[in-house]
C-alpha cells in the first residue's frame, strides 16, 4: 500500500522527536554512569580503607568478615547499576540509530480510542512515565505485529486475553534517524522488507531478525510451556535465528529469575559459537553460555583417554572407505549410538549391583593398601538394595577410615625415618609452621627430640598419603575402564544382558574386538565417548548442574539418543528448545534416522512439543526448487526471492582449479563478497586451499578455526553447519565424491549454505544427487 508524503513526513517528524528524546536520555543516561564508574573506581581504590582488619579473636574475625562483607555488598550493589546503566546506554544509543522498525494502530474490543504501537528492540517511555513511545517487540502486546495483519487480533497477556481490532499495520526502516522505507502491510507481514532483508549479502556474523520474525517463527520465540520444544525445520526456515530471539524473549519475559549465565547453547562447533555471538548483545542481551559437547566430554575424559572428536569420526566415515574394519566401524557407531546399546549398558550395570564390579587396588610406595578383592568384598557385603553410587560412597568413607589406620602404622615405618633425614632446612621448617599453626602457636621450638621425630613422622605420612586420599575421594578405585572393556572382551557377557527384542548386531565379535583394541590403546572412539561417561556416570552417580535453566541444542539431529539422555541427566532443573533438520543428520550414527525421534522420546509426549517451520528464507526459490528434491523436501515452501538457476559445471582435473578461480573472481565482481569453496573432508579443502592461495585471497577454515571473516573461505562440509555464504561453490560434485546414501544428506547440507549463487564443479560424471533433479532446475556447463 503506498504511503502519501503528508504520511511520510508526519512519520520523519515523529522519529525526529523520539529521537531527541532518546538523545536527552542518553546524555543524562551518561552522566549518571560516569558518577556511578567513578565511585566503583573510588569503592575499589580504598577497599582495604573502610575494612576493619583484626584477626586476634574470634569475635575480632567476625567482625573483619562483616566489615568486609559489607564493603564488597557496597561494591558490588554499584557494579551492578554501573552494569545496567551501561546496557540501557549501549540499547538506547541503538535506538536513536533505529528507533523502531513498524506501527500497529489496535482498538481494544468495546473502546473507542486507537492506540498506536511503535515496537523496537527496547522499550522507550515518555519523561512523564506514562507513554509508551517505542514499546519493547516482546512486551505482551508486540505480538500483535507478528501475529497479524489488519482486521481482527488478540493477544495474551498475564492477566488475559485482549481481543479487537488491528486498523494499521506499518513498516520502517529507519538509519540515522532517516526513515529509509516505510511499508503498509497486508494480511502476509513483512514481505516487502523481508525481501530487502533476504536480498542483502551475508556477514560475517549472524544477525537478529527482531523486524521480520515471520508467525511461525513467532510461536518458537514466544512458547512457555512445553519443558521440551522442539523446532523441525528445513535449511535455512530460521530455527536458530528463531531460537536465539527466543533466548532474548525469556530473558525479558523472566528477568527477575532468569539471567543470561543459566542458559547454555550447544553448538555443532566452535566456529559456529563465533558466528552467532553477536545476535543478543545486539538485541540488548548478555550472551548467553556457549559450548559443544565435544568441550564437555574433553573436560570430563581428556585427562584419561585421547578422545576422538565427531569432525576426526566423519573424516574417517567420509574418506577411510578402503581402510580395514571400515564396515564394522561404522555399524559399531550406529549401534553405540542407539537406545538399544544404552539399555544394554543399564542392564549391565543392574547386574554390577550383584556381581562383577572391577576396582583398582589402593596402593602406596608400591605396596597394596586394600586389595581389589577386599574392595569388592566390601561392597558386595553392603545392602545391595542401596543404590550403586551410595554403595561406593560407603566404599569410599571406608577406604578412606582404612588409610587413616594405615597411616598410623606407617610413622613407625624405617622409610619415615629415611625421610626425614632427607628432609631440607625448607621443608624442616615448613613442618614446624604447620605444626605451629595446628597447635595455635603454642609451640615454640621443637625441643624434645622424640616428641619432634614423632611430630615430624606424622607429617611425612600425611603429606605423602595425600595424592592417595585424593585418588579416594575422585572415585578412581572404581575402575570403570575395566568393566566398559569387559562388556566387549568377556564372552557372553554382551549377549547375556542385551533384552530380547534388543539384540546384539550381527558383527558384534568383530565390532567387540575393535573396541577392545582402541581401549587398550588409550584411545576412546567418539562414538564410545558418551556411553563410557554414561557408565561412569551410573555407578558414581551423577554430575549435575542445577544452575541452568535452560538449554538450547541446535543441530539436534545429530546427537545420539545417549547424548541427549545425558544432557537431561546434567541439567535436571533445565528446560530445552532442540533444533533440528534430519535432512542434515551428516553422522554416521545418526544418518540412519528418519526423524528426531531420540529428542522426541526424551521427556515423553505431555511434556514436548514440535514445531515445524516449513518455509526456507536463506536461499532463492531457485536454491531452494534445486535442493528440496535430493531429501524428503516436497513439503518445503521457498520464499519468493528469484536469482540465478544453480550452475553445474563439468571439468578436467587440468582446469579446475583455473576455472574455480575464475568463478571466484567473477563472483566477487559481481558484489558477492562472501564466497564458501565447501570440500568434503579437511583433506580436500587443504588441497583447494594450497593450489589457490597464491592466486587469490582465501582463509582456510579448519576444525579448530574460531571465527571467520568476510572473503572467500575453503571450509570442509561437516564445518559449514549452520553457517551461510552469498555464493556457494561446491569444489567437487562429481559421482567420485557423494553418491552414496549416506553422502546425500551431506550435499544437501552443502547446497542449501547459499544464499544467492550455487556453482557445482564436477570432475567427470556429476553426482546422482545433481543428475536426479528435472533438469530446468540447473544449468549444465560443459
Ligand atoms: N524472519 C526472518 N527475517 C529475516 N531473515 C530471516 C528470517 N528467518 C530466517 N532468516 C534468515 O534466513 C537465514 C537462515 O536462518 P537460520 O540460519 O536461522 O536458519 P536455520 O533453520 O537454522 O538453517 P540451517 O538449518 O540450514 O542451518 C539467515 O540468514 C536468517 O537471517
Amino acid at each position: 500500500m503506498s504511503i502519501s508524503e503528508e504520511q511520510w513526513q508526519a512519520e520523519q517528524e515523529r522519529v525526529d522527536s523520539v529521537t531527541r528524546k532518546i538523545r536527552k536520555e542518553v546524555a543524562a543516561l551518561e552522566e549518571r554512569t560516569s558518577g556511578v564508574r567513578s565511585d566503583v573506581v573510588e569503592i575499589r581504590k580504598h577497599f582495604w580503607d573502610e575494612v576493619t582488619i583484626n584477626l586476634s579473636n574470634a569475635e575480632d574475625l567476625i567482625e573483619t568478615y562483616f566489615s568486609m562483607k559489607q564493603q564488597a555488598d557496597i561494591m558490588n550493589e554499584r557494579e551492578r547499576s554501573h552494569r545496567h546503566a551501561r546496557m540501557r546506554l549501549d540499547k538506547y544509543k541503538r535506538l536513536i540509530q533505529s528507533p523502531y522498525f513498524g506501527r500497529i494502530d489496535f482498538r481494544e474490543e468495546g473502546g473507542k480510542q486507537v492506540d498506536q504501537i511503535y515496537l523496537g528492540i527496547a522499550s522507550f517511555i515518555e519523561e512523564d512515565g506514562l507513554d509508551f513511545l517505542i514499546y519493547d517487540w516482546r512486551a505482551p502486546i508486540s505480538s500483535l505485529y507478528y501475529d497479524y495483519g489488519p482486521g481482527a487480533a488478540q493477544y495474551d497477556t498475564p492477566s488475559g486475553r485482549i481481543a479487537g481490532e488491528m486498523e494499521l499495520k506499518r513498516q520502517f526502516v529507519i538509519r540515522d534517524g532517516q526513515i529509509r522505507f516505510l511499508f503498509d502491510t497486508g494480511i502476509t507481514i513483512g514481505d516487502e522488507l523481508l525481501q530487502q532483508a533476504l536480498s542483502r549479502t551475508a556477514d560475517a556474523q549472524m544477525r537478529s531478525i527482531v523486524a521480520t520474525i515471520q508467525r511461525e517463527q513467532n510461536q518458537v520465540i514466544r512458547n512457555e510451556q512445553a519443558k521440551m520444544l522442539i523446532v523441525q525445520g528445513a535449511a535455512g526456515s530460521g530455527k536458530t535465528s528463531a531460537a536465539l530471539q527466543r533466548v532474548a524473549y525469556l530473558l525479558y519475559r523472566h528477568r527477575e529469575t532468569l539471567k543470561a549465565d543459566q542458559m547454555v547453547l550447544f553448538s555443532p562447533n566452535p566456529l559456529f559459537n563465533s558466528y552467532v555471538s553477536t545476535v543478543l548483545p545486539e538485541l540488548g542481551e548478555e550472551n548467553m553460555v556457549q559450548t559443544t559437547f565435544q568441550e564437555y566430554l574433553e573436560s570430563r575424559l581428556g585427562s584419561e583417554f585421547a578422545v576422538e572428536d565427531p569432525f576426526d569420526q566423519i573424516e574417517y566415515v567420509l574418506a577411510q572407505e578402503q581402510a580395514g574394519g571400515y564396515e564394522i566401524r561404522l555399524e559399531g557407531i550406529g549401534y553405540k549410538s542407539s537406545a538399544a546399546f544404552l539399555h544394554l549398558l543399564q542392564s549391565y550395570v543392574r547386574k554390577l549391583g550383584t556381581e562383577g564390579m572391577v576396582f583398582k587396588p589402593v596402593r602406596f610406595r608400591g605396596y597394596e593398601v586394600i586389595s581389589a578383592e577386599r574392595l569388592s568384598q566390601h561392597f558386595y557385603s553392603l545392602d545391595p538394595a542401596i543404590r550403586i553410587p551410595n554403595r561406593i560412597e560407603l566404599l569410599k568413607e571406608w577406604v578412606l577410615g582404612e588409610l587413616k589406620s594405615f597411616e598410623k602404622l606407617q610413622r613407625k615405618q624405617q622409610w619415615v625415618e629415611e625421610e626425614m633425614e632427607l628432609l631440607s632446612e625448607e621443608e624442616y621448617q615448613r613442618a614446624y609452621q604447620r605444626l605451629r599453626k595446628s597447635s595455635r602457636n603454642e609451640i615454640e621450638t621443637f625441643d624434645d627430640l622424640d616428641q619432634e621425630k614423632v611430630i615430624l613422622a606424622g607429617i611425612i605420612v600425611q603429606q605423602q598419603l595425600s595424592p592417595v586420599r585424593t585418588w579416594v575421594k575422585c572415585l578412581e578405585f572404581v575402575d570403570v575402564r575395566k568393566m566398559y572393556s569387559l562388556l566387549f572382551s568377556q564372552n557372553g557377557l554382551a549377549a547375556s544382558l542385551a533384552l530380547l527384542e534388543e539384540e546384539l548386531p550381527r558383527t558384534w565379535t568383530e565390532i567387540a574386538g575393535q573396541t577392545t583394541a582402541a581401549l587398550a590403546d588409550g584411545c576412546l572412539s567418539y562414538e564410545d565417548a558418551t556411553p563410557y561417561l554414561y557408565l561412569t556416570e551410573l555407578l558414581n552417580g551423577f554430575r549435575m548442574n542445577t544452575h541452568v535453566r535452560h538449554v538450547v541444542i541446535d543441530e539436534v539431529q545429530d546427537y545420539s539418543a545417549f547424548q541427549l539422555e545425558f544432557m537431561k541427566h546434567l541439567f535436571p532443573r533445565s528446560r530445552m528448545t532442540a533444533l533440528g533438520d534430519f535432512n542434515q543428520s551428516i553422522y554416521a550414527h545418526t544418518s540412519v534416522l528418519g526423524n528426531l525421534q531420540p529428542a522426541a522420546d526424551l521427556f515423553g509426549g505431555d511434556q514436548t512439543e514440535v514445531i515445524r517451520l516449513t518455509r526456507s528464507y536463506r536461499s532463492t526459490k531457485e536454491i531452494v526448487e534445486f535442493t528440496k528434491c535430493m531429501v524428503e523436501g516436497k513439503d518445503i515452501i521457498p520464499f519468493d526471492r528469484s536469482g540465478e538457476l544453480p550452475k553445474v559445471a563439468v571439468v578436467d582435473r587440468n582446469e579446475w582449479h583455473d576455472r574455480i578461480h575464475e568463478e571466484i573472481r567473477q563472483l566477487q565482481s559481481e558484489g558477492y563478497e562472501s564466497i564458501g569453496l565447501i570440500c568434503k573432508t579437511a583433506a580436500e579443502s587443504l588441497n583447494a586451499y594450497e593450489s589457490l592461495k597464491e592466486r587469490i585471497s582465501l582463509q582456510l577454515i579448519k576444525k579448530g578455526t574460531g571465527s571467520f571473516a568476510k572473503g572467500a573461505q575453503v571450509i570442509p562440509a561437516y564445518l559449514a553447519k549452520g553457517v551461510e555464504f552469498d555464493a556457494v561453490i561446491v569444489y567437487d560434485g562429481s559421482v567420485a565424491c557423494y553418491a552414496r546414501e549416506s553422502e546425500r544428506k551431506l550435499f544437501y547440507t552443502v547446497c542449501t549454505r547459499a544464499m544467492h549463487a550455487l556453482r557445482i564443479f564436477s570432475i567427470g560424471t556429476p553426482s546422482p544427487f545433481i543428475t536426479s533433479q528435472p533438469e530446468e532446475c540447473y544449468v549444465l556447463v560443459k
